[in-house]
């Protein structure tokens, strides 16, 4: 009952979907709820690669917030591109950034993590595109990961010169286990998603787009006769810990992470990284 009026609160797009925008502005995020389920697909739409800046971290900040407050039934996490979910952080974010931005952006990227990460309702990462370091990122928050073929993932920070904050690879850990992880992270290795599966990674695997959105779909119901309650505490109890950990070093991680990418090697590694990016395709 409360979801029904909480959500006749939301404008309605097309029959049986609601579009949500916090800003009334066209978005780097787009969220649609559907009619019928209360399902939110929360779409990413930074061309060319949804890199992660603040602008964008801010917005799905915010979309996640307003979801929790409506008391979504789940959430959909897709992006708007066939090629690719995320390319992860927007480098320019890192290389010769100012110190005022890069503050209020790795803030955001902790905000989102929090809220993504210990979110109610159940969350699915429709993976319908290559997933590096942040992109990989967002998906590990989620609660179930499908990902079409032939696509890659995995945090390869050490490949840019960089190490994965505690909280990156935590959140690797949870899925993985430490083995698997460890050589994942050290060797900054890229999945496909064939590889991905078999670690249990993610945990299926789609033909395209379409068919990731539908598996997604699926996750939802293995909770049909679950206690909405019981689910979401148990969760909460399971991610507590690792959320905590965050959340109370907030602020040592926001001067790690600075410290770090001031470092002349690093913004060297940087420059250099982005330069080969600029060179090379990736089919
Ligand atoms: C103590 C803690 C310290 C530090 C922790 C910091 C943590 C960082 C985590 C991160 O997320 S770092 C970012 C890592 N990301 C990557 O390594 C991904 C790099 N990108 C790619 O591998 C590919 O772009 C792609 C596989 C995602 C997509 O390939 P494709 O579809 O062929 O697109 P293009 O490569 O042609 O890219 C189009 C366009 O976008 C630019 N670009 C790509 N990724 C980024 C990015 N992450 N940041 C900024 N810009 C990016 C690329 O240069 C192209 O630009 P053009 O101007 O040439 O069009």
């Amino acid at each position: 009952m409360f979801l029904r009026s909480a959500l006749s609160l939301w404008p309605l797009a097309r029959n049986g979907t609601r579009s949500y925008s916090s800003t009334g502005v066209t978005k780097l995020v787009a969220v649609t709820v559907d009619d019928q389920t209360g399902i939110a697909t929360v779409n990413l739409q930074r061309p060319p690669v949804n890199s992660l800046n603040l602008e964008l971290l801010t917005e799905l900040s915010s979309s996640l917030t307003d979801l929790e407050k409506n008391k979504s039934r789940g959430i959909i996490l897709k992006s708007y591109s066939d090629a690719v979910f995320s390319a992860g952080i927007d480098i320019l974010e890192m290389y010769k950034c100012e110190e005022e931005r890069v503050t209020l952006f790795w803030s955001a990227l902790q905000e989102v993590w929090i809220k993504l990460y210990g979110h109610f309702a159940p969350t699915v990462a429709c993976i319908n595109g290559h997933a590096p370091a942040g992109g990989c990122l967002l998906a590990l928050s989620c609660e179930y990961r499908v990902m079409v073929k032939e696509k890659t993932i995995g945090l390869n920070e050490t490949k840019l010169g960089i190490v994965a904050p505690q909280w990156f690879i935590a959140s690797l850990v949870n899925i993985i286990g430490q083995r698997q992880s460890e050589v994942a992270l050290t060797t900054g290795k890229m999945f496909t998603t064939e590889e991905a599966l078999r670690i249990g990674l993610v945990d299926e695997m789609a033909e395209n787009t379409e068919d990731a959105f539908s598996k997604s779909l699926e996750f939802f119901k293995k909770f049909k006769n679950i206690s909405p309650f019981a689910r979401a505490q148990t969760k909460a109890f399971i991610r507590e810990s690792t959320i905590q950990a965050l959340v109370k070093n907030r602020e040592k991680d926001l001067k790690m992470f600075i410290n770090e990418i001031r470092k002349e090697n690093v913004q060297k590694g940087l420059g250099q990284y982005l330069e080969s990016l600029k060179k090379r395709k990736v089919s």
